[in-house]
């Protein structure tokens, strides 16, 4: 049994399901096939955010009062809905967005562990006692929660996203407004349904559909919301900080990638060339940890690329729905679009195209918004491709002199969120982790996949060079007070 297409969604706001105000609602399509329907999506306004804030004030006091430990246990029961309904929601993700249905069950699964890390979060420590220097005093640090939290996600991680953000935010005492990418408003839903299952008070946790501009932008602007955690591109979130920080609100950021990985003269070429494949190309690409410029030095490189190409060759393109299907579609047609403008970009600047670069042929995949994997060569630093996020299956390889060279080619860029080398050398494997400027660096292991457990976030254009996951979530989604105390 599949999930229910085309039904009518609404928001989630104080405990509630509502259409927009306005009753406007809007077709999500499924990439893979466009005919298809996928769930009507409220078109929100500015008025459905003032609701959601305003719920989300209202249960501020009560759920800031509340015990971590008690907060911790609202979280346990959620991540054990999703964990029942997690083929439902991972459908609704597959259907929505295009990945496949083994990546989607496998983000819905961590879901529910990101959940449960945090719910054990509510019962940590949240302060030391530091030495007054007065002897009859006790000075001590403990963390207040920020108040209302916007949460603004992308569509290419619909649920560990979105529950990366909420779940910390609200397991230190915060109410949410979360607002879902409009590609994946479903998936959203579906764990708003969760949630409100597992017995979270009205207000808590708010959700609300439609367009960016209109709602995501009243969101960074309203006075009513003391934080704003975003995750998308470098034009959008430069905008929600300067919104946010324009009235002293709390930002954090998390954008672009143009992740590396060097291939040193003594890797092991098949564990190289897989790790660019899976790291490149998996999720179609549409990952902002991806593998997008490929860095082999000069002795190794012929024999990589003629690795890298056959085994690319044989990747299976389609519906992530169907079992073989090893690659989705893009997300959307405008992303579809976007991939290929690039593309097209590459070959005008010169860089050689080497496979793919084009639509699958027609037949079963033409109702779908798909790209075939693209491998490029003859890369100059000053291309398009090798400087600018594509979000798409298309991997840039650059030939360099040596692995110094390499390096520095790596770190000649505006981001640094991710970046992998491929070596035996332990001497290399340090001079990387020392000289490369990413947040995320990693030594024979793809440039993509984040542990939940671990802090996650990038220098220089990646972010706003906060971290989020792991322990350091706790430094946004609260304030310090250092605390004396005088008897
Ligand atoms: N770092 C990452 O993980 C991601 C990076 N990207 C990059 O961004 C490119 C474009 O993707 P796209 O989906 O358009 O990314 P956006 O940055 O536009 O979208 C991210 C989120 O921001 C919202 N948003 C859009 N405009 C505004 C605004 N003015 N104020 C506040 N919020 C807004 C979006 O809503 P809505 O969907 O309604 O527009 C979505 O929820 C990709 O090609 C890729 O390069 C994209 C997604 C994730
Ligand atoms: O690599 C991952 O698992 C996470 C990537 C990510 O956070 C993103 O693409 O937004």
């Amino acid at each position: 049994m599949g999930i229910e297409l085309g039904k009518i969604y609404h928001n989630y706001i104080d405990g509630q399901w509502k259409p927009a105000l306005s009753g406007e609602q809007s077709p999500g399509v499924n990439p893979a096939n466009r005919r298809e329907v996928v769930a009507y999506l409220p078109q929100s306004g500015k008025p459905d955010v003032d609701a959601a804030v305003a719920a989300a004030r209202k249960a501020l006091p009560a759920w800031r009062g509340m015990s971590g430990t008690a907060r911790g246990d609202l979280l346990y029961r959620t991540a054990a809905i999703v964990e029942r309904r997690l083929d439902e929601i991972a459908e609704t993700m597959t259907r929505e967005m295009g990945k496949t249905l083994p990546e989607a069950k496998g983000e819905t699964a961590r879901g529910a562990a990101i959940l449960r890390y945090y719910a054990g979060e509510g019962m940590r420590k949240v302060g030391d006692v530091i030495p007054s220097s007065d002897g009859e005093a006790l000075m001590f640090t403990t963390r207040a929660p920020l108040g209302v939290v916007g949460v603004i996600a992308p569509w290419n991680f619909p649920v560990a996203i979105p529950i990366w953000k909420a779940a910390p935010a609200l397991v230190y005492g915060n109410t949410v407004v979360l607002k879902p990418a409009r590609e994946t408003g479903a998936t959203a839903l579906k764990l708003a349904e969760c949630f409100a299952e597992a017995g979270l008070p009205a207000g808590v946790l708010n959700v609300i559909c439609g367009s960016g501009a209109v709602i995501g932008e009243a969101l960074a602007e309203h006075p009513g919301v003391n934080g704003i955690t975003f995750t998308g591109s470098n034009a959008v979130g430069k905008k929600v900080g300067m919104a946010a920080f324009a009235r002293g609100a709390k930002y954090q950021l998390e954008m672009g990638g143009k992740n590396p990985i060097l291939v040193a003269e003594d890797a092991d070429l098949d564990l190289a060339v897989d790790a660019t494949i899976s790291g490149g190309l998996k999720s179609t690409g549409q990952k902002c940890t991806a593998t997008s410029r490929v860095i082999v030095v000069d002795d190794v490189y012929d024999a990589f690329r003629d690795k890298l190409l056959a085994k690319v060759r044989e990747l299976k393109v389609g519906d992530g729905m169907e079992p073989d299907t090893w690659l989705g579609p893009c997300a959307s047609d405008r992303q579809r679009e976007t991939v290929l403008s690039y593309i097209r970009k590459g070959v005008q600047e010169g860089a050689s195209l080497l496979l793919g670069g084009e639509q699958p042929p027609e037949g079963t995949l033409a109702d779908g918004y798909y790209v075939q994997p693209t491998v490029f060569e003859h890369v100059a630093r000053d291309m398009t491709i090798f400087r600018e996020e594509i979000f798409g299956p298309v991997l840039a390889l650059v030939r360099a002199p040596s692995f110094e060279a390499a390096v520095e080619a790596a770190n000649d860029s505006d981001f640094g969120l991710s970046a992998s080398v491929y070596t035996r050398d332990i001497g290399r494997m340090l001079a990387f982790v020392r000289d490369m400027e990413a947040g995320m660096v990693r030594v024979n292991a793809e440039t993509a996949g984040v542990e939940l457990q671990a802090p996650f976030g990038g220098m220089k254009q990646s972010s706003s060079h906060s971290r989020e996951q792991g322990q350091a979530a706790i430094e946004f989604f609260t304030s310090i007070k250092t605390v004396f105390v005088k008897g």
